[in-house]
């Protein structure tokens, strides 16, 4: 027996999530033709997503990093997002697209897409593989999204819960919870 099936129950597939990830770098391909792409891959979630995506675009990229954490472990958001690590150049002039696994209540996209707007990239946009609409606390506008799923706590492909299960790789929903 795997050491999650006590806890843990699939609930997206490894295959299905690959064949997403496929569809989305091909259309990010498309779309960023000509352009400097920068992917701002959000610590500590976003890595495995990321890490795939940026496998699937066909383009010259550059990879920043971006630490936030506001879960602090649990279920619920603490509703403070706080910076863990910051990039490592200006954001300036950049195009910029923000790697997320999750948009659950919006909180941390919104504190991202404010605090990068602020440091004048020339165009912003979001990519996140999974959007929990019942949750939201504010509208996200998402350009490049996974998937669409109910009120579940997920994890695995990056996702925690109490820093367990990030390296699933198919997306997992916690059993009673
Ligand atoms: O839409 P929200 O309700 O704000 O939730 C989404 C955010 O929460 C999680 O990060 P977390 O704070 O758990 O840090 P982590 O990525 O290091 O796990 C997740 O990776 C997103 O960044
Ligand atoms: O459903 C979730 N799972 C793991 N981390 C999260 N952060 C926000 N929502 C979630
Ligand atoms: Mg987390």
């Amino acid at each position: 027996m795997a050491f999650y099936e006590n806890e843990v129950g699939i609930f997206i597939t490894e295959e299905k999530v690959q064949a997403r990830v496929r569809e989305l770098g091909a259309e990010i391909t498309r779309d960023y033709q000509g352009k400097d792409l920068t992917l701002v891959c959000v610590l500590k979630g976003s890595t495995f997503f990321a890490m795939d995506l940026a496998r699937c675009i066909d383009l010259p990229l550059t990879m920043e990093f971006l630490g936030v954490s506001s879960y602090q472990g649990g279920t619920e958001t603490t509703g403070e997002v706080r910076i863990t690590s910051d990039v490592s150049k200006p954001m300036a002039g950049k195009h910029l697209l923000i790697i997320e696994d999750i948009i659950d209540t919006g909180l941390t996209m919104s504190f991202l897409l404010e605090n990068l707007r602020a440091r004048h990239p020339a165009s912003l946009k979001v990519a996140s593989l999974l959007e929990k609409p019942a949750r939201a606390r504010t509208k996200i506008d998402i350009d490049y999204k996974g998937f669409v799923i109910d009120d579940v706590f997920v994890v695995g492909y990056g996702l925690d819960y109490a820093e367990k299960y990030r390296n699933l790789s198919f997306i997992g929903r916690m059993k009673g919870k």
